[in-house]
């Protein structure tokens, strides 16, 4: 991350629930001195003060960057809170569903504004986030951007602000899908006569070891399903289940995620 930067100037985070928290303890793991972060949210969380953050303080006078982690519903009413900071911040939002025309008509027309998604994976280093900047937005201030996303995981630019709907529902909605997996593959462990400890350790585990193995192998997920799959066995039995084209995975995500990137298209309305 270019620390020396966001250390002088300052990092401000209006709202710091669930998705700013989990990015600000990727940020502070990675070194980022607590007191260089200024956050502002009507209901802190306690650990927020104990981390040594600058916790509803007056604001610094150019922050490097200004993230805007409130919920889509409440960004009208908390802008204002740092509207002034216009022309003298880099504006990064990572509201899901609200443009960045939106956010201009608020923030004013020469904002320089980054829409960003990002997912919760970013409190352990493992997160992925999407950005798109506007028109005042240089490279310096994507890169900046990039940094301190980076910090927390993998980034990508996207060319095109009509990806992030599809962006949110894959990705950032995407860690729901894979704990809402651990918890059925549990029960369904739990169904063939585990105990639900037992059920739910193989299950967290396989989820888990899974992913970094998708993450980390050469082989593509395909080839990595293939490498489980004995011809005849018993993985076969269960793929045919869950490929199954009327009834299974590809159908079910599908409609999962058309159903996201609906929702986040209403709510950017
Ligand atoms: N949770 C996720 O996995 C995730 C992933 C990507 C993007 N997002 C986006 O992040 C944003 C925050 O989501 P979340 O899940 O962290 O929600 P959250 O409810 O956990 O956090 C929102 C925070 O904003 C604070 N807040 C409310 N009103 C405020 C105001 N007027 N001024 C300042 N702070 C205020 C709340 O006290 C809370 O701490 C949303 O826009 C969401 O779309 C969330
Ligand atoms: N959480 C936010 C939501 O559910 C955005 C992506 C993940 O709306």
């Amino acid at each position: 991350m270019n620390q020396d930067e966001i250390s002088e100037r300052g990092l401000v985070l209006l709202g710091c629930g669930k998705m700013g928290g989990a990015m600000l303890k990727g940020w502070l793991a990675g070194g980022l001195p607590a007191a260089s972060v200024w956050v502002i949210d009507p209901a802190p969380a306690p650990w927020l003060t104990e981390a040594g953050v600058r916790v509803n303080e007056e604001l610094p006078e150019a922050p490097a960057m200004t993230i805007l982690a409130v919920k889509p519903q409440m960004m009208g009413d908390a802008l204002p809170q740092v509207a002034a900071l216009s022309g003298r911040t880099v504006f990064l939002s990572i509201a899901a569903g609200t443009t960045i025309a939106t956010l201009e008509a608020e923030l004013g027309g020469e904002a320089a504004v980054i829409r960003a998604m990002p997912n919760t994976p970013a409190a352990v280093g493992r997160g992925i986030t999407a950005i798109i900047g506007n028109q005042a937005v240089d490279e310096g201030a994507l890169s900046l951007a990039e940094d301190l996303l980076g910090a927390v995981g993998q980034t990508v630019r996207l060319d095109d602000e009509a990806q992030m709907d599809a962006v949110t529902a894959v990705s950032g909605s995407g860690p729901a899908y894979v704990f809402h997996l651990i918890e059925v593959l549990a029960a369904a462990g739990e169904a063939e006569g585990l105990t639900p400890e037992l059920a739910m350790a193989l299950a967290r585990a396989t989820v888990g070891g899974a992913g970094v193995l998708a993450e980390e192998a050469d082989e593509t997920p395909s080839e990595l399903r293939v490498n489980v799959t004995s011809p005849g066995g018993t993985t076969q039995a269960a793929l045919e289940v869950l490929m199954d084209a009327e009834t299974g995975f590809p159908p079910l995500l599908k409609r999962a995620v058309a159903a996201a990137a609906r929702r986040s298209r209403e709510l950017g309305q």
